[in-house]
């Protein structure tokens, strides 16, 4: 049904393209159907028109005017330039989908003042490959009909499911910022396997085939982490005695911490767009 949906893009940096890559690739929407532009960056308009065919409109009002859904990719404090120089142009037959963090419903629904489907959504960069945790939740005027088109479209990215608003900070902090604290892990120990003696390639392709592998694990077996970290873990052994130095160090602490500040700083890009600041 939605083969034929015309899509434009509003801001066209690595959220944009995480998306459109995944959507492309899995014929959820067709390029010459998709509009995509930006703030000024011509050249990164032009990657993105000779890497997946998309269109750069001259006429940018008549692209947000003629589009189904209007994807919202830029920045949390440019969400209200970006918005009110379109405001003449949304109309009640398309809907907003906006990946900004912390930004909430009510507050794009304030300023298209317009009663327009507005969806929140948070994805993160795994969707270049469809393999995205997104989710989703509705606006005031988001009926039903709306969030499963929205569904339709996340779910050829990854999985996708709908939640309240008020867990999206959570899910921004957990699942949208993730990606960077697993590479962020991997970076960590394909720097140990080095110190501990491997070359960097050696250290690269075990990690990653490592990761891979317990990433599979844990989705076929479904098998409790704990209990999968069980059977690694021989008394006595190396990994017990890895482990205990995670936990001397506080590494599940590290990671709460982590997780609960991203949270606290989703509200405040939400709370900084209200007052204004830039
Ligand atoms: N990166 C991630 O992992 C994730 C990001 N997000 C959210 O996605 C959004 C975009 O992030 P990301 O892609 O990383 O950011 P980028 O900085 O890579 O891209 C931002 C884009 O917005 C454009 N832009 C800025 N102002 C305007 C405007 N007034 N009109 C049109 N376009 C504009 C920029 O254009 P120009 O370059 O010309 O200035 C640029 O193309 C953010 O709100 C972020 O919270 C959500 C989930 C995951
Ligand atoms: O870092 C950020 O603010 C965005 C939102 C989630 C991932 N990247």
């Amino acid at each position: 049904m939605k083969g034929a949906e015309r899509i434009c893009f509003i801001g066209a940096g690595a959220m944009a393209e995480a998306m459109l890559a995944g959507l492309l690739k899995n014929r959820r929407i067709d390029a010459d159907r998709v509009s995509v532009f930006n703030r000024q960056r011509r050249d990164r308009l032009d990657k993105l028109k000779r890497t997946y065919g998309v269109r750069i409109p001259e006429d940018r009002g008549r692209a947000v005017l003629e589009a189904d859904t209007v994807i919202l990719a830029v920045k949390p404090k440019d969400v209200q330039e970006a918005l009110t120089q379109w405001r003449d142009y949304f109309h009640k037959g398309q809907r907003i989908i906006s990946v900004a963090a912390g930004i909430s419903t009510e507050a794009v629904e304030k300023m298209i003042a317009a009663e327009i489907p507005v969806i929140r959504a948070m994805p993160n960069t795994s969707c270049t490959i469809g393999l995205s945790a997104t989710a989703l939740c509705a606006g005031k005027w988001a009926k039903p009909a709306d969030m499963e088109a929205a569904r339709y479209l996340f779910s050829a990215i990854g999985s996708a499911v709908i939640v309240d608003e008020e867990a999206m900070d959570s899910v921004t902090a957990l699942s949208g910022s993730g990606p960077a604290y697993i590479y962020f892990m991997v970076e960590a120990l394909e720097r140990a396997g080095v110190e501990a003696g491997l070359s960097k390639e050696i250290s690269r392709e075990l990690t990653l085939q490592t990761l891979l592998g317990a990433a599979h694990m844990l989705m076929e077996t479904r098998e409790e982490p704990a209990e999968l970290r069980r059977k690694v873990t021989s008394p006595g052994g190396t990994t017990m005695a890895g482990l205990e130095e995670l936990k001397r160090r506080r590494f599940d602490e590290a990671i709460k911490s982590a997780v609960l500040r991203a949270k606290s700083r989703s509200r405040e890009l939400g709370n900084l767009l209200e007052q204004g600041v830039k």
